[in-house]
């Protein structure tokens, strides 16, 4: 088979030179990411690290057909975003700090109605909707309508709500803020569990101890780029630092030298023919 026929050889998560270019009124144009390669394979946890304004969210909402990009190509399950993303979107679980909850309905009437959309009904419906309850622990509050919940309440319910299909590829924006430490090892171990079950998981997180214990690979993105990827004693081998802290700074450091000697270098070259 080509490439053009199976693009990206079977991966669940495949992007190439994504890019993504936004025009802000206040600052002009703002390049959010300048061309993310990412192959992330069914049964494996990727974790995306990088400091604020990196573009982390944008990649992943590009990745779930929220955003079109500007360009490049993302392929999740086979299939392209840009090309069909009503098929990427039944493939996929994508939770973001914005995924908003109906106030009025329950946790309980949310999920039978993300379900609904999906296309479950019947007896699976009913199944998916106890699952979801179960694996988040929602039992307590899952009859409280979602507008009388605390944040980390909404947050399991909204975790809940993107994964009830049990997608085979989800794509999780920061999934533990805002949860105590009971709810994020829930949530850590739900993640776990979906790898076992062949299931791939892309989520994003500052929480390196959280990308320490999870990950197969990392991609570490910063100014809108991936400055490096691969599994931790991968990243430890480049860089000759062995906690992820260090790792990730060491990284940091290195593209900000680079920048520097680039831009001293096209300093210098524009000198010259000014000469
Ligand atoms: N709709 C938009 N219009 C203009 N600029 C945007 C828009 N969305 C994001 N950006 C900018 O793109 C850059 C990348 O943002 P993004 O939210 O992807 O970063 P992030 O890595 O997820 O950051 P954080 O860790 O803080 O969530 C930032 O400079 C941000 O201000």
């Amino acid at each position: 088979m080509t490439e053009s026929t199976n693009p990206g050889h079977g991966a669940a998560i495949f992007a190439d030179g994504l890019k993504k270019t936004f025009r802000d009124p206040q600052r002009g144009v703002v390049e959010a990411v300048r061309g993310v390669d990412l192959d992330c394979q069914p049964g494996e946890i990727y974790g995306l690290l990088g400091p604020n304004g990196a573009g982390k969210t944008t990649t992943l909402r590009m990745l779930s057909t929220i955003l079109a990009p500007t360009s490049g190509r993302a392929v999740i399950d086979g299939i392209d975003v840009a090309k069909d993303p009503l098929e990427v979107r039944r493939r996929i679980g994508f939770l973001s700090g914005s995924t908003g909850l109906y106030p009025r309905l329950t946790g309980r009437e949310t999920l039978r109605y993300f379900g609904k959309l999906h296309g479950l009904e019947g007896d699976a419906l009913e199944a998916s909707i106890q699952r979801a309850i179960e694996d988040f622990d929602l039992s307590k509050f899952a009859d409280g309508r979602c507008e009388t919940l605390s944040t980390g309440q909404k947050q399991r319910v909204s975790i809940a709500r993107a994964v009830v299909h049990d997608p085979p590829v989800l794509i999780l924006d920061e999934p533990t803020t805002g949860l105590d430490i009971m709810a994020s090892s829930d949530m850590i171990k739900f993640i776990e569990s979906r790898r076992e079950a062949g299931r791939c998981v892309l989520f994003s997180t500052h929480i390196l101890s959280e990308a320490e214990r999870l990950c197969d690979r990392i991609g570490v993105v910063y100014s809108g780029r991936m400055l490096a990827h691969g599994t931790l004693d991968e990243l430890r081998a480049d860089t000759g630092k062995e906690w992820l802290e260090d790792v990730f700074l060491a990284l940091v450091q290195r593209a900000d030298a680079e920048a520097v000697v680039t831009a001293a270098g096209a300093s210098a070259s524009s000198g010259e023919s000014d000469a």
